[in-house]
């Protein structure tokens, strides 16, 4: 599917043409269905946007939002996503969001797995609003080279829902999304900061297996149009 390239002077400047972008989106679902969802993914990029979105006017009581993918660790681990997400998201106006994380307190990453997608079934599919992130090895959610469940994950026919996966560059076991979950949002974003990050993007872009940069897969076969947002 076609991408979108939206580049902004500073990462400022995109946190609050995102966080507009998002809010508005996010106000139009729930002026469709009377419900939202977005899932958002964690790392150091997303922080400041998070800030922002936090701060915009809309139902928020109204809106679930999720993670795109989680680090096998506790909400009181540093290395958390959902930390990060309650820390810059569920602050401020967006304080009335529902929040469904992955991370489940069960005996494997596995079960784990297997309960969030028990209890992620409730947001309706597709979501509303996916943001995605990408590594500098070109992964996005979890889908790392070299994955243990990389094939499953970007499989369009695996059904949606949450499975684990464990690479090299993952650090913990990982619960994620799989691209049949992510692919068809009604807003589909990637949103990476750095000028070596438009690097990755290109070569990303450029010929190569989906498994040597698995960001691939949402470039070449998302449902939905890709929205970059860029910032140095
Ligand atoms: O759990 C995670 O780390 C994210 O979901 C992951 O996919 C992230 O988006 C990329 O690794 C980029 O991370 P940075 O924003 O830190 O570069």
């Amino acid at each position: 599917m076609a991408s979108t390239l939206h580049s902004f002077a500073s990462a400022a400047d995109l946190a609050g043409s995102l966080a507009d972008k998002v809010a508005d989106s996010l106000s139009a679902a729930i002026a469709a269905r009377g419900t939202a969802s977005i899932a958002v993914s964690g790392g150091s990029t997303p922080k400041v946007f998070f800030q922002a979105l936090s701060t915009r006017d809309i139902a928020w009581d109204k809106v679930t939002i999720t993670l795109v993918d989680e680090r096998f660790v506790p909400a009181d681990n540093a290395r958390s996503n959902h930390l990060l997400v309650d820390a810059n998201l569920l602050q401020n106006k967006a304080r009335a969001a529902r929040f469904l994380p992955l991370y489940q307190d069960a005996a494997s990453a596995e079960e784990a797995a297997r309960i969030a997608t028990e209890k992620t079934k409730a947001i309706s599919s597709p979501f509303d609003i996916v943001i995605l992130g990408m590594g500098g090895d070109g992964h996005t959610a979890s889908f790392f080279p070299g994955g243990s469940n990389l094939a499953k994950a970007l499989d369009a026919s695996t059904p949606r829902g949450i499975i684990t996966m464990e690479a090299e560059g993952a650090g913990e076991p990982r619960l994620t999304f799989t691209f049949s979950s992510l692919e068809d949002a009604a807003l589909l974003v990637l949103h990476i900061e750095g000028e070596g990050k438009k690097d990755v993007l290109a070569k990303a872009e450029g010929s190569g297996d989906e498994a040597e940069m698995p960001i691939r897969a949402i470039l070449r076969r998302a449902t939905s149009p890709v929205e970059i947002y860029w910032a140095p």
